[in-house]
């Protein structure tokens, strides 16, 4: 099964995904999509495969989309781990859920927080300047309906988040 990640800017996505991946390091039946990205290497965050607009543009992903003037993809490798019967989890856009609902066996992890803490977050993590952080702040892209979706407030500790989603991976159906 695929687990797509989403949420707004600052909510934690990222940060929840390093938790689950430290917690599940010692479970094989779950991987973490390395995400391609058309970002420097040494933006910060994710560890990702960084291209160029032109490298992008050659590869075939399961999944991609572009977002904050960057393109993403989620590699075709995933599919030969769906196909072995893992849990892949993959940090997604909102505007591919359909799309990946309608390719995989599939659900969603929805990670948010509110405004206010979502703003003091990617002020203080820093990665973009601050008009890109007001325009992250703003970007909505509501949840298709029908879909199978836990949604994580993370609002208090990043430790109890993790928790929370370790919970609902364990919960979810085994292929
Ligand atoms: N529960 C938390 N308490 C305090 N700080 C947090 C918490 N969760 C995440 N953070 C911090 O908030 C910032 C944003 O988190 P993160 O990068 O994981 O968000 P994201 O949803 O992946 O955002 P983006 O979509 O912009 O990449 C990071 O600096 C992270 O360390
Ligand atoms: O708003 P939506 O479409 O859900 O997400 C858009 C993009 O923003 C985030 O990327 P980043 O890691 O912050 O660059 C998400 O992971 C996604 O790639």
């Amino acid at each position: 099964m695929l687990i797509g990640v989403v949420g707004p800017s600052g909510a934690g996505k990222d940060t929840v995904m390093a938790g689950l991946r430290a917690a599940l390091a010692e479970d094989p039946r779950f991987v973490f999509a390395r995400r391609a990205i058309t970002r420097p290497a040494d933006a910060g965050g994710e560890d990702h495969l960084a291209l160029t607009e032109a490298e992008f543009a050659r590869q075939d992903f399961a999944l991609q989309w572009s977002a904050h003037g960057l393109r993403y993809g989620i590699p075709r490798s995933i599919e030969h781990d769906l196909a072995r019967g893992r849990v892949v989890l993959a940090n997604l856009s909102r505007t591919v859920l359909e799309e990946a609902a309608a390719r995989y066996p599939f659900a969603v992890l929805h990670i948010t927080a509110s405004a206010a803490l979502r703003a003091a977050r990617l002020a203080a993590r820093g990665r973009e300047e601050p008009a890109d952080i007001a325009a992250r702040l703003s970007r909505e892209a509501p949840l298709p309906p029908g879909l199978r979706v836990l949604t994580v407030m993370n609002d208090t500790t990043p430790e109890a988040a993790v928790a929370v989603a370790r919970n609902y991976l364990a919960s979810l159906p085994r292929a």
